[in-house]
């Protein structure tokens, strides 16, 4: 159900943030299979006509696979937990580093490597189930280069430069848009410092399914994100 509050966040348009995976899409078996929730496209849409709201989609994807899913032209995608900010010119890659941590990884049954050029994503969901805490346990441990850390997520372990991050992209996102409310959407672990940015932003945060969270609102699934966008779009916020 939808927390009535979120219908009435006050006289300021809305800056509205959303997480990709397990927020606008449910959580599926592979990343390849993960698409957008029925309706996300449409309300995601209703929203950017809206005039006042603006509209970000914040993902640790790559971008350009986000805009594959969902097809909403004009959309603002930040990907890569903020190191992919469209308009600003490409960061430089560091590949030795990404080799120097694939050369660390311990050796786990299930576990496939996701290079997405400039950050690396280990995922453990094919692992036995019985062994994923050790799986996750092993990824977190795996020492790093300087200037690295491990993000830990659903059935993932994700190794980026330090320096963005989902909070650092809200903080940049706000600066932008002084005049508006800001509202993060986020499901996962790696959406934590995102929740915590927007809060003390004096901003507003919603967890999307359960797990513990800093965000002080909460909906069941993205069935509810998108119900939740579509009232955004017509006026109630
Ligand atoms: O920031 P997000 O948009 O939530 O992206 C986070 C990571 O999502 C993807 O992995 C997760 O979703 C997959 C599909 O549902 C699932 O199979 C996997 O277990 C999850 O960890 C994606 O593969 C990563 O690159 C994203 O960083």
């Amino acid at each position: 159900m939808i927390p009535e509050e979120l219908l009435c966040l006050g006289e300021r348009p809305l800056l509205v943030i959303c997480d990709y995976d397990g927020t606008l899409a449910p959580i599926a078996v592979h990343p390849s299979r993960a698409f957008p929730q029925r309706g996300a496209a449409q309300a995601l849409e209703a929203l950017q006509r809206h005039g006042k709201h603006r509209l970000v989609v914040l993902t640790g994807r790559r971008a350009q696979e986000v805009h594959g899913f969902l097809g909403v032209a004009g959309l603002r995608v930040i990907g890569l937990h903020g190191l992919e900010w469209p308009g600003r010119p490409e960061q430089p890659r560091d590949r030795a580093a990404i080799q120097q941590i694939v050369s660390r990884l311990p050796q786990v049954e299930g576990m496939w490597l996701e290079d997405k050029g400039w950050t690396l994503a280990v995922h453990y969901r094919d692992t036995p189930e019985p062994l994923q805490p050790k799986a996750a346990a092993l990824l977190a441990a795996v020492p790093l280069p300087e200037g690295w850390e491990a993000m830990p997520g659903k059935k993932v372990c994700e190794y980026r430069p330090v320096g963005y991050g989902k909070g650092w992209a809200i903080g940049q996102l706000a600066l932008e848009h002084p005049q508006h409310h800001p509202v993060f959407v986020g499901d996962d672990r790696t959406d934590e410092e995102g929740f915590a940015a927007v809060l003390g932003l004096g901003g507003t945060a919603v967890k999307v399914g359960g797990g513990e969270s800093l965000a002080p609102y909460r909906l069941g699934n993205s069935l509810e994100v998108v119900e939740l966008l579509t009232l955004w779009a017509r006026g109630c916020g």
